[in-house]
Formats: structure tokens, sequence, C-alpha cells
């Protein structure tokens, strides 16, 4: 079987290449990402019976171009970057490593709300232009989380917050109260959560539904001392209306993993003082690195085992 690997980061782990080159000694591997164009994804998986994609756009037109193709093994979690139903419709096989980095995402959500609430990333910039400002902001204890989505991600960041004491109120799709006893929050509606948290987590994956869910008149409908984070995709916030929150104190702040370009140019953005910002880094801790690598590999076992 010959097999792809699309993303370059699962390269970076030579006990992954490894593993993987025990079970299918034929792999190509675009160690070196330079694969620019849609044309050069194409040429890259054309003779291939199985791949490994992390976010690359994965459409009908490639698929359609690379019939050998059998199974997409997806290196992370989001699902936005593959068009399903012409995977479906072809017959290629979706491997989903869900949860492998739930923990990984959970622990940099958990360091964004600690930051934005003590006020870390603007002290930070302050001291390291030799201005010593003390402004120790609120405590995270006691607070109410609003989270979108009550996955993976966010049962486990949930799990986290347990010795802050919050309030947690979720909003999700499906509401299963026995879950909601389990974790000990309260299912509620987006405009309940806008009025009543202290910071908003979003954990949702990007579709139709979820784009631009957080625009204008949800800034303005959240309270001025609060704070919105999204370690989930950028375009689930609007981030021309985000700018505008920010700068004018219709919010406190915002905490960002996720963009709507990526790499973000928006530097009017990244620039605000009221934003802690990382560079989609929420994933990839060591442990997750190597919990979704394996994952993809196990999937492309079972898959050709048959
Ligand atoms: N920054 C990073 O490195 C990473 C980012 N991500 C992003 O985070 C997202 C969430 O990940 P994860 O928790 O693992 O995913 P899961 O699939 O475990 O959870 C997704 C949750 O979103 C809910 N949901 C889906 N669509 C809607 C909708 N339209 N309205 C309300 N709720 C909805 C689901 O509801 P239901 O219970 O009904 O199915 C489910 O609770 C991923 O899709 C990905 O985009 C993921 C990993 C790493
Ligand atoms: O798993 C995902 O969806 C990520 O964004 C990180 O790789």
């Amino acid at each position: 079987m010959k097999i792809a690997v699309i993303t370059p980061l699962f390269s970076r782990s030579s006990e992954l290449m490894n593993e993987l080159t025990f079970h299918f000694p034929d792999v190509k591997n675009n160690a070196d990402n330079r694969l620019k164009t849609k044309k050069d994804i194409i040429a890259f998986l054309q003779d291939m019976d199985g791949a490994i994609v992390g976010r690359e756009e994965i459409d009908d037109e490639i698929l359609s171009a690379c019939p050998k193709l059998t199974i997409l093994s997806r290196y992370g979690v989001g699902l936005d970057n593959l068009d399903l139903d012409t995977m479906k419709k072809r017959g290629v096989k979706l491997g989903w490593s869900g949860g492998t980095n739930s923990n990984s995402v959970a622990e940099i959500t958990l360091s964004l709300m600690l930051s934005l609430i003590r006020n870390l990333h603007i002290a930070t910039t302050l001291l390291k232009q030799h201005v010593w400002k003390v402004n120790g902001g609120s405590e995270l204890t006691g607070k109410t989380i609003g989270l979108f989505g009550f996955g993976n991600i966010a049962k486990r960041v949930i799990e986290l917050l347990a010795p802050f004491h919050c309030t947690i109120l979720v909003f999700n799709r499906t509401q299963d109260e026995a879950e909601a006893q389990k974790y000990g929050i309260t299912f509620a509606s987006k405009e309940r959560i806008l009025e009543e948290a202290d910071i908003i987590s979003i954990h949702l994956p990007l579709t139709s539904e979820s784009k631009n869910l957080f625009s204008t008149a949800e800034f303005k409908a959240m309270k001025k001392s609060a704070f919105i984070i999204n370690t989930a995709r950028g375009g689930i916030i609007d981030e021309e209306a985000l700018k505008v929150a920010l700068k004018g104190g219709e919010i406190a702040g915002a905490g960002l993993e996720a963009f709507l370009a990526e790499p973000t140019q928006d530097w009017e953005l990244i620039d605000l003082p009221n934003l802690v910002c990382t560079p989609h880094l929420g994933g990839n801790s060591k442990e997750s690195i190597l919990a979704m690598g394996y994952s993809c590999i196990e999937h492309l076992k079972a898959h050709f085992a048959h």
C-alpha cells in the first residue's frame, strides 16, 4: 500500500515516521511542506492508496483526480477542511482522531482564561516596555463560564475548571441531561450565556451554522467586563467585529488561538493590548502529537487489514 503523509506536522516525530514505515514501507512524505497548490496536492496523491492529512483542504476536485485513494486519516480533530459528502459518495473512508488532543487544547484554554482574567498578557507587555504597573485583575474562582460545544474539548475544560468552583453554562446542539448532571453544568441559550458569562469559550466545529456566530450584536450583548476565547476555528468569530468590540471596550478582552486566515497577517488585531493570542498550537503538545499520530496509523492499519 502506498501512503502519503501530506501534513508536515506528522513527520516532525521520527518515532511516528518509524512506526508508520514499519507497517507501510512505501511512504511518500511532504516533510519540507512543498505542496502549495491544489495541483501540487493532486500530483502528490495521484497514485496513493491512503493519506494522512492535517488541515489541508481536500475537495471534490482532488478526490476525483485521485481515484486510488480509499482512506484519509486525519492528523487532528476538526473536519472543516474535508469534503465529507464527496468522500462518502466516492467511498473514501475517514479516519477520525477524536479526543486525541482534547487535553492539550483544554490546557491552552485554561491558560488563556487565567491570562485574560489576571491581566498577565498586559502586565508582560508593559513590563517588557519597562513599565511597572500593578493590576492583578480578578480571580477565576467562582466566575460564570459559558461554553459553546459540549464535546471532548469542552468536557476536558470543565474537568480542569473543577478546582475553581465556577458556574458553567453550556450551549450545545444536543442536550443530554444525564451528561449535564455528570459534569455539573447547566445547558443554556446563547442569549443567557451572552448576558451572564464572565468568560465565553468556543469549542464548536466550523460549519455553516457556527460561521460568524459571534459578531457585533453578540459582543454588544456581552458584559463589558467579559472575555471571549476561541481555540476552535477562525471564522466562528467575526474578526472585524471583534476588533471594533475590543477597541471600543464593548468587551474586556479576547484570547485567540485560531484565526480566519492562518498564519494571520492581521497585525491590527494582533497588536490590540486586550488580546492574548497563540499561533494555533493548542493541539500540539508533545503528548498530543504522538496521540494524533498513533491514532492515524491505527486507522490505516485497520483499514488495510480488511
Ligand atoms: N486549536 C486546536 O489546536 C484545535 C482545535 N480544534 C477545534 O475544536 C473543535 C471542537 O473539538 P472537539 O471538542 O474535539 O470536537 P467534538 O466533536 O468532540 O465536539 C464538538 C461539539 O460541538 C457541538 N456542535 C457541533 N455543531 C454544533 C452546532 N451547530 N451548534 C451547537 N453545537 C454544535 C457538538 O454537539 P453534539 O454533542 O450535538 O454532537 C459537540 O458537542 C474542532 O471541531 C476543531 O475545529 C480541535 C482540536 C485542536
Ligand atoms: O485537531 C485539530 O483540529 C487542530 O486544529 C489541531 O491540529
